[in-house]
């Protein structure tokens, strides 16, 4: 069961948070989800935060009459979802111990406003599907879905689901590193007395087979994962309606089952490369694991964190190859520059191919 264990928490001031945020300024908003608006604030003048609201914000602290009838049972069923949403994020993020591939939560105004570290490089799902700039390389994705791995991996160790894993969740830091946000649907799962929410999630990334509240489990995060993968391969959305089938596990799993890789991963670096087409059939094959129909049969992520840094691994077994032909290209050339010096004396050139 978590415990109050961010030692880093602050409690903010209400006000404070509206100031930094220059009165929650259009300009300052950095995004938008389906239950609350992301703002960018400068905190003590100098640290830049993201400070996370619900949509239906009070733009001055909530009076002490509206906090402490709040704790009514009354008022309490007729908040908005979107409050609940983010109390249960700052909930369950200031019980978290820090940990690198996972948002840092800095604190919290009155639970109405969450201050977390700012990630100024977007996301996953911006930079494979919407950005202009060049994808990033393989091993850098092979990297992500490392981290996130890692990440998802330390919230089943501390008993907590995350419900909503998916490429738009995954944001990156100054340095590009990945990092999971987004805990407004996270649930403690050994908070034996509290009742199993409802099923929710995103669609595409939702595992089929949680349908009851009694069905959650880490595996249900598996599934999300193992869609996020075949993002990552494929570069194809979770569901893109433009294509037939328009699920992306309807469209990778028959090709992964069949060993069409190059046809997920494309020719590149991907598929078509000597080098990484054994790490890709491994990685895709525990994709396809993960987004199975047999729950029992997906792998934990403790498994999937192993496979893949063993994967990692994998092009360098086929370093000597690649050493013994750079060792000719260098004697080729050595050879070259003796023959030509041979054949050639002052003021005269020679050329050798
Ligand atoms: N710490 C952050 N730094 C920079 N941008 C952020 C940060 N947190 C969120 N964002 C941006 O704001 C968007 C919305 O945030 P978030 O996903 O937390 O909201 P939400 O309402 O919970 O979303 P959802 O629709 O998934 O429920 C994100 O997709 C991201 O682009």
């Amino acid at each position: 069961m978590l415990s109050a264990s961010n030692s880093q928490m602050k409690e903010f001031d209400y006000k404070e948070l509206i100031t930094a945020t220059d009165q929650f300024s259009p300009s300052q908003l950095i995004g938008k989800g389906s239950h609350g608006y992301v703002y960018k604030a400068l905190l003590d003048h100098h640290k830049i935060v993201a400070i996370k609201t619900p949509s239906s914000l009070p733009l001055s602290p909530p009076s002490s009459s509206s906090s402490s009838s709040s704790s009514s049972s009354s008022s309490s069923s007729s908040k908005s979802e979107q409050t609940k949403k983010l109390e249960n994020e700052i909930n369950v993020m200031s019980s978290l111990p820090s940990n690198q591939h996972v948002l840092s939560f800095l604190g919290h105004a009155e639970k109405k406003l969450m201050v977390v570290e700012y990630m100024p490089n977007g996301s996953l799902h911006h930079l494979l599907h919407v950005s202009a700039s060049p994808l990033p390389t393989w091993l850098k994705r092979i990297e992500v879905a490392l981290q996130i791995a890692r990440a998802v991996h330390f919230l089943h160790g501390k008993g907590v689901i995350h419900r909503d894993i998916k490429s738009e969740n995954i944001l990156f830091g100054s340095s590009w590193e990945a990092k999971l946000a987004d805990f407004g649907l996270a649930v403690d799962l050994e908070e034996g007395d509290k009742m199993r929410p409802a099923p929710a999630g995103t669609i595409g990334y939702l595992d089929p087979c949680y349908t009851s509240p009694e069905n959650l489990s880490t595996k249900t995060d598996v599934y999300s994962y193992g869609v996020v993968l075949l993002e990552i391969f494929s570069c194809r959305k979770a569901i893109d309606v433009s294509r037939s089938p328009s699920s992306i596990v309807d469209w990778a799993v028959p090709l992964i089952d069949g060993g069409r890789i190059v046809e997920i991963c494309g020719r590149g670096e991907g598929g078509g490369s000597d080098v990484f087409r054994g790490m890709n059939v491994r990685l895709l094959r525990i994709a396809a694991r993960c987004v199975s129909g047999d729950v029992e049969s997906r792998p934990c992520l403790g498994e999937i964190t192993a496979e893949i840094v063993a994967c990692m691994a994998e092009p360098l077994k086929s370093l000597p190859l690649w050493m013994s032909v750079l060792r000719r290209v260098v004697r080729l050339k050595r050879r070259k520059k003796r023959l030509r010096e041979t054949l050639t004396w002052p003021g005269q050139t020679c050329r050798v191919w």
